[in-house]
This record gives structure tokens, sequence and C-alpha cells, in this order.
């Protein structure tokens, strides 16, 4: 979600690529999204004041320039409309005992038959993220290939100044583009790309896949290319075409070819190119990163070490699911459910005081008898 930091900068930028002191350089916005989800990662809600610099003194645009209309259709839960109604209730932190009493249902033990062990699970924190994924690898008894980011610092340093300044870059991912120091690969693995590498074939950040094969063109460790299999087919269709040559006889047609990357970064104030495979193991993800997904099963853990409760989280993680049969909870955590008071009273200003009135009768709101197809 955009928060007001990223909002101010959105408005800045677009001032300057089109030459113009117009509010978002005269570009019309329309922005999609949820406020009862998570609230924006170092950045503060959208409809908030910035308090910080100069922007502090600049209008809210949030507040001063945009209306609301509501979208009310549940397309992800269409088919299990009591489990929808059920999350519509957790949304707003109503949840009743009944609704209490079909989770309870829905949990599991590690140790129970019942358990879905290979599906998506999502966590509150990253640790428990990692610790997951590494043994879920450990536990595939597939091929693996563990492959180490090639680095190299932009500037003119001794080769042992620039060794040091290589050794010194930090582990955590997204401070180092999204491309990793070291990524473990397994045949079978689940994985999401970390990278957008083409945003027009839908290969972009986040997207789920699973590899397929490594094929290795030289005698190095490092596989050339690996192949892997979108959940969503359509993602990689291009780039399939586009590579219709590499495509050999024990090459899936449905499988798409994943190639090391190169992005720059800056890290204490040094710039530093990194060569890597844009993935990341999704056995197990953080529910920040499930936002958007949707899918059949999940199993999800709400435990966390936090103080503090996180809003929204618990409606974000259950959501992700289509069908009440295809959630299991290993943590409801359920003393830790909130809604954010600021949230609350944001959605009730736009409900009352920001309402789009449409220029137009849309056909969903047209009586059936009204509408006639003609051909
Ligand atoms: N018109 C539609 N018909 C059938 N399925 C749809 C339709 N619109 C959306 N979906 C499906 O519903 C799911 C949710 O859609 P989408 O992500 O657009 O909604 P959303 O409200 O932005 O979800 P969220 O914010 O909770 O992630 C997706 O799996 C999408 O494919």
């Amino acid at each position: 979600m955009v928060g007001n930091k990223m909002f101010s900068l959105l408005d800045a930028r677009l001032k300057k690529i089109k030459g113009s002191n117009q509010i978002f350089g005269g570009v019309s916005v329309i922005a999609i999204g949820d406020f009862f989800q998570l609230k924006p990662v170092f950045d503060g809600w959208i409809f908030q004041d910035l308090n910080k610099g100069i922007s502090a003194l600049s209008p809210n645009l949030w507040k001063e320039l945009f209306k609301v209309h509501e979208l009310t259709q549940i397309m992800r839960q269409k088919d299990d409309i009591e489990f929808a109604e059920l999350l519509n209730r957790l949304r707003l932190n109503n949840l009743n005992d009944n609704d209490f009493a079909i989770l309870d249902t829905r949990t599991v033990r590690i140790e129970d038959q019942s358990y879905n062990k290979n599906s998506t699970h999502f966590f509150v924190q990253n640790d428990l993220v990692d610790k997951f994924n590494n043994k879920f690898i450990t536990n595939l008894t597939s091929e693996k290939v563990s492959v180490k980011a090639v680095d190299t610092v932009v500037g003119d340093f001794s080769p042992p100044i620039k060794a040091k300044l290589i050794s010194s870059l930090p582990g955590k991912q997204s401070d180092t583009a999204n491309l990793a120091k070291e990524v473990e690969l397994a045949i079978g693995m689940k994985y999401d790309l970390t990278a957008n590498i083409e945003v027009t074939d839908g290969l972009t950040n986040g997207s789920s896949c699973q590899v397929k094969l490594f094929e290795y063109k030289t005698k190095s460790q490092r596989p050339s290319i690996v192949w892997v299999k979108f959940n969503d087919e359509k993602i990689g269709t291009n780039t399939r075409k586009k590579y219709n040559h590499l495509y050999s006889q024990n090459i899936d047609k449905r499988w798409t070819p994943i190639f090391d990357i190169k992005r720059s970064f800056s890290y204490r104030y040094k710039n530093f190119e990194r060569i890597q495979m844009p993935l990341r193991p999704a056995a197990g993800k953080t529910i920040h990163k499930s936002q958007g997904d949707t899918l059949k099963e999940v199993v999800v853990s709400l435990d966390s070490k936090c103080k503090g409760k996180i809003p929204h989280i618990h409606y974000v993680a259950l959501s992700r699911v289509t069908t009440l049969s295809g959630l299991q909870i290993l943590n409801l955590n359920r003393k830790n459910i909130a809604v954010s008071d600021c949230v609350k009273d944001e959605v009730e200003r736009l409900k009352s005081e920001a309402v789009l009135s449409l220029c137009f009768k849309p056909l969903y709101s047209l009586p059936s008898e009204n509408f006639k197809v003609v051909f």
C-alpha cells in the first residue's frame, strides 16, 4: 500500500517528468485499496498529514482531492459466501462466538495427520519464515544448488578495499536491491520473484512459481537457466515465446526460463552492482508479502514475538484463501486481533463526506429487466 511519503514523492516526480506545477503533473490518478489491510512499511497512512521537512507545509493531497467509490462484491471467496461474511466481520474486529467456533474447527497441530505441511505457510515475522523455508528445503530430497551473488564495487578502490567493502554487505535482501547474498534453490520448491523482470509479461516482484529444472550451459557450478512454472500460467507468456529456441525435448512448454539479473544499489555511501537469480524461497512467507495473493490452500500462524498488536494482520492472513476448507490455522493468537482507530475514522469520513457521485448509472446497479443484450 502507498503511504503518505510515497504519495508526496509521486506528486513531486510526476511534476518533474511532466514539467508542470499542477498536482501530480496534471496526470489523473486512480487509487485502489483497502485501509483495513496492512499499514505501509516505513511510511504513514496515506490520509495522515506529513509532519517532517518541507512536505509538512504542503496540503494533504489525499484528503483534498480524493473521493471514494466502494466495491462491495467479494470475488476471492465468491464460492464460499459464509466464509466471506465471517471474513468481513473479522475485517472490522466484530467476530462473534460462532465465528470463533468455526475458526476453531480449522485449527491444526503439526503432529496431526490432517496438517497440510506442503501448503504455503504464512507467518508474522521474517525469522519464522526463514526457519520454515530452511527446514523445508533441508527435508527435500530433490536436486539442490546454492547460488552465491556476484558483487562488484563501483569506483576507484584498491582490490583489498573492494573485497572488504563487498564482505561488509548486509544479509538483509531489502538493502541489496532485493537480491540475496546466497539463495538455496531446490527442485520442487516454491519461490517468489524478487524483482520486476518484465512487468508487461507479469514477471513482477512477488510472482509465485515452482522450480522445475537447473540447466548448466558451462562447466560452472552456477546454473545458467533456472526453469520455473508460474502458478498463474499467463505469467511469462511473452518470455516463453522470446526464448522459444531454448526449449529442448526435456523442457516443458509451460516452464519459463529465469536468468541471473544485475541490479545496482547503494550501501553506506558506496555504490555496488550485484548479479544474482531473482528468486526467494516461498513455501513460507510473511503476511506482509502475502498481500494480494489468492490461494486454494494455506496454513496460517499468527504467533508473534512483537509486543504490540499489528492491526488488520489477522484479516489479511485469513482472507488470502478462497474457501474455509482450504484454511488451516496453527495459531490464531485471538487476543491480538485489532483494528486501527485512525483507519476506522478515515473510512467513516470517506463514507460520510467524500463519496464519489458517479456521472453515469453503472450496468450492475440497473434492475435486470432493464438490461437487454442486442446483437
Ligand atoms: N470479476 C472477477 N471474476 C472472477 N474472479 C475475480 C474477478 N475479479 C477478481 N477476481 C479474483 O478475485 C481475487 C481477488 O481479486 P483482487 O486481488 O483484484 O481483489 P482485491 O480486493 O484487490 O484483493 P485484496 O486487496 O484482498 O488482495 C483474485 O483471485 C482475482 O483473480
